[in-house]
Formats: structure tokens, C-alpha cells, sequence
């Protein structure tokens, strides 16, 4: 995976035009698209602007900390009741990245934010399997909606309208070029014009803007939702790693205040934890590239036009690598004295130059997200006398965990 991504990423930077893109006649443009120097810019800017917004850095942290104290009481307010935790998770993570892209959270209970968390999740999880998703351009002929291949065209537009096009508009309507951006498309514009001012050749437009947008919104919330999605069922099969992770934070933070970016580095087993969850989730179990030029692996020939699959899954759940590596075992992370280890092997955003661009945002995401909740509840199963939920997952475009439903006990009551 190294050779091909990182030692030959110069004829393995593009991605296959997807269905979605296809659909909304967007080809080749934002970032996950997007080829050549058209993406090379797009990258530069999203990763400039998401650094001007804190990722990383503690701006960040203090949005991620604000949301996640309202998700927590929104836990709380459930009282011990057992709930489906995506709608909550995915609602708290996707408005971190509606703080940053549009410049404000929603409520919870928001129509407008449901609406669009549905179309975010339908995008990934109902884009059906790999064979109809690149049949649907044929299956979509057929009368009636068998495989909901309509549905999940109404849903990826209503996405693209009524937010990233609505969004784009209203910032734009308020937009005026010398005043300090306060959120990613205001600052997207700015460069834009900064750029046409000066006459420079330029991708940045709004075509390519909207797209963007539209990974930000799915990529940014399906993603980190659904690995706190895993941490919790694994943690429903392993009780003791709670209740480990729960005395780390009570030695180094306690339970009075919330766990802030200082603790982080004494919050190794919590680390562990996230990293375990990563590894054994595999939520982005694979990534796709054309090959532009030939080149060889191994002695293999690898072809231009054809595509390489490299399944990043391989490498999380190899046994040669990770011991009993179908095991929730924490523990791998950690050596002999207790500090973190990350193993070359360790990939879950991917590698090389076209790796994840919110790698930073997720992972402080996934820190105090998984912190708090640790720290204020025990995660018990709907039914103690039952069976657990399976640790089998979907495989959509991402690797999900099957709907299940869980008790957050309020260690405080
Ligand atoms: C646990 C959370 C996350 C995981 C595991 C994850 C994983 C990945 C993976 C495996 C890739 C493909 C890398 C490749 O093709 O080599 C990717 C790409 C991408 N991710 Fe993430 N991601 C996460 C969170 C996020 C967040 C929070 C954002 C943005 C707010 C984001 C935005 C993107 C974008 C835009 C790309 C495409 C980058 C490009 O083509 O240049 N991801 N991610």
C-alpha cells in the first residue's frame, strides 16, 4: 500500500468519478473528485482554511468541547432509557463541522438539521453495494425503485440544494471581502477573490465549492459518528475497558470539569481505546485510485487506466501484525511502561498525499467525545440478561456497526 500510495502517488492521486458525482453532474470537482491541478489547489486551500479555523489546535478543541457538553446532557436526559445512539452522535459531530463550514450549530430536534443528517447518512450507507452502486446508472431505468436508487438521488440532491448550494448563498449575500471570515465558505470566497483580484489561474470557484462542502458535511459526520458507534458496542462487550478508562480519567482529571487538550497526554488508555476502535472498526475499510502511467509493484505490472483497490482493512486486521487481531484488546497500544505505541500498520485515514484532510478534526473529536462520555456514564446493553449486540458490522461506503440499541447510566446519580 506504501508503494503504491506514497512511492508511486504521482500515478495514483486520482479517484474514480463516482455515482454521486455522476449524478449531480459534478465530475472532477471539490476535493474528493477532483483530479490533477484542480485538486492539488482545492487541498491546499481546505487544509489551509480548516488550520485557520483551529484544527489541531485548541479554537478547535473549544468548538468540539462546547458541542460535546450538550451532547452529554442530551444523553443524560434520556435517563437510563435504552436509545439508538447514531441520530445523537451524528447530530453532535455534524454540527462541529456546520460550526466550522457554515458558522453555527442546530438544535438537536432541528428539522432542517434531521433532514440533512438523513440525506448525509443516506449518501454513504444507502449508496447499496459496490456492483449496484456502479450498475445504478442503468438500474435507475427500471420502473418503480427496487433498489431505492431514487430515493438516494433525491436525498444526495436535496443535500446539495438545500444546503451546500442554500448555505453558499446565504454567506455570500452577507459576504464582503475585507472583513475577517468567520466560517470555512466565507473564507473559501475570500480566497477566491483574493485570487481573481490578482488575476492569478485559478480553480477556486462555486462549482467546486459546493462539492467540497459536500464532503466536508458527510465525510465529517458519518465518519467520527460511526466510531463512537463501535467504541460503545465494544465497550458493551467489555465492561472492564470501561470501567479502565473511567479510573484513568477520575485519576488525571477527576469528575467535577471536563476533560480538557492539557489531560489528553496523561489519557493514554483512553488513546488505546480510540486507537483499538479504529483499528478493529475499520470504518473506511477501502480506497479506490486510477492509474494514470504504469508502473510496477513486486514484479507486477500495474497498468495505466486501470484501478487499484487497496483495502486498508488488510493492514488494520492483519494477523502477522496484530495478535488474535479479531480481539478488542486496548492493550496492543501500550508498551511495557505504558506508552502509546502507532504501528506502521496503523492506518485508518488512509495514506499518502490523498490521505484524510480532517484527520486532526476527527481526532480531537474522537478524544473528547469518547472522554466525556466515559467519564459521565457506564454503557449498559438494552436487555443486561440478553444476549449483546453482534460485533458484525454493515459494509456500505463505510464500515457501520448493525443498529443497536444502548443504556447510558449517569455515574453522577
Ligand atoms: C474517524 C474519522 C475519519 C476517518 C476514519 C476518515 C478516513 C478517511 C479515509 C480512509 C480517507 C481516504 C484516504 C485515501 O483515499 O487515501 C479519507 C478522505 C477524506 N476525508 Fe476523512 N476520515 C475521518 C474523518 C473526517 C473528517 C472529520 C473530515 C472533514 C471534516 C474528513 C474529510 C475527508 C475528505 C474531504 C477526504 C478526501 C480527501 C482528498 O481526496 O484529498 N474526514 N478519510
Amino acid at each position: 500500500m506504501r508503494e503504491v500510495l506514497i512511492k508511486h502517488a504521482d500515478k495514483t492521486q486520482d479517484r474514480p468519478v463516482d455515482l454521486s458525482s455522476r449524478v449531480l453532474g459534478e465530475e472532477y470537482r471539490g476535493l474528493r473528485s477532483s483530479r490533477g491541478g484542480n485538486w492539488t489547489e482545492q487541498r491546499a486551500v481546505t487544509h489551509s482554511i480548516l488550520r485557520e479555523f483551529g484544527m489541531g489546535k485548541q479554537l478547535m478543541t473549544e468548538k468540539v468541547k462546547a458541542e460535546v457538553k450538550i451532547y452529554v446532557e442530551k444523553l443524560a436526559s434520556f435517563k437510563g432509557q435504552a436509545i439508538d445512539l447514531c441520530p445523537v452522535v451524528s447530530a453532535a459531530v455534524c454540527n462541529i463541522v456546520c460550526s466550522v463550514t457554515v458558522g453555527h450549530r442546530f438544535d438537536y430536534d432541528d428539522e432542517y438539521l434531521k433532514r440533512m443528517m438523513k440525506n448525509s447518512n443516506a449518501f454513504v450507507t444507502r449508496a447499496p453495494s459496490l456492483l449496484v452502486f456502479y450498475a445504478g446508472m442503468l438500474l435507475k431505468r427500471l420502473p418503480g425503485d427496487v433498489f431505492g436508487i431514487k430515493d438516494w438521488e433525491h436525498r444526495i440532491s436535496d443535500l446539495n440544494d438545500n444546503f451546500c448550494k442554500f448555505q453558499i448563498n446565504r454567506i455570500k449575500q452577507e459576504f464582503s471581502p475585507g472583513t475577517v471570515p468567520e466560517n470555512f465558505i466565507a473564507a473559501y470566497l475570500q480566497e477566491m477573490h483574493k485570487r481573481e483580484e490578482s488575476s492569478a489561474p485559478t480553480f477556486l470557484d462555486e462549482p467546486n465549492l459546493v462539492s467540497l462542502m459536500k464532503s466536508l458535511i458527510v465525510a465529517g459526520t458519518e465518519t467520527s459518528s460511526t466510531t463512537i458507534s463501535w467504541c460503545v458496542l465494544f465497550c458493551l462487550h467489555h465492561p472492564e475497558v470501561q470501567e479502565k478508562v473511567f479510573d484513568e480519567i477520575k485519576t488525571h482529571v477527576g469528575t467535577s470539569r471536563a476533560p480538557d487538550m492539557s489531560d489528553m497526554p496523561n489519557l493514554r488508555y483512553l488513546s488505546a481505546v480510540v486507537r483499538e476502535t479504529q483499528r478493529l472498526g475499520g470504518i473506511g475499510p477501502l480506497t479506490v485510485r486510477d492509474v494514470t502511467e504504469n508502473f510496477e509493484v513486486h514484479g507486477y505490472l500495474i497498468p495505466q487506466g486501470s484501478q487499484v483497490f487497496v483495502h486498508l482493512n488488510s493492514a488494520l486486521h492483519d494477523e502477522n501484525v496484530w495478535e488474535n487481531s479479531n480481539k478488542f484488546y486496548p492493550e496492543r497500544f501500550l508498551d511495557a511502561s505504558g506508552h502509546l505505541l502507532k504501528p506502521n500498520e496503523f492506518i485508518p485515514f488512509g495514506l499518502g498525499r490523498r490521505n484524510c484532510v480532517g484527520e486532526a478534526m476527527a481526532r480531537t473529536e474522537l478524544d473528547f467525545f469518547l472522554a466525556s462520555m466515559f467519564q459521565r456514564f457506564r454503557f449498559e446493553p438494552e436487555d443486561p440478561t440478553a444476549e449483546l449486540p453482534p460485533l458484525k458490522g454493515l459494509l456500505t461506503l463505510a464500515f457501520s456497526p448493525k443498529p443497536y440499541k444502548v443504556r447510558f447510566l449517569d455515574r453522577n446519580t
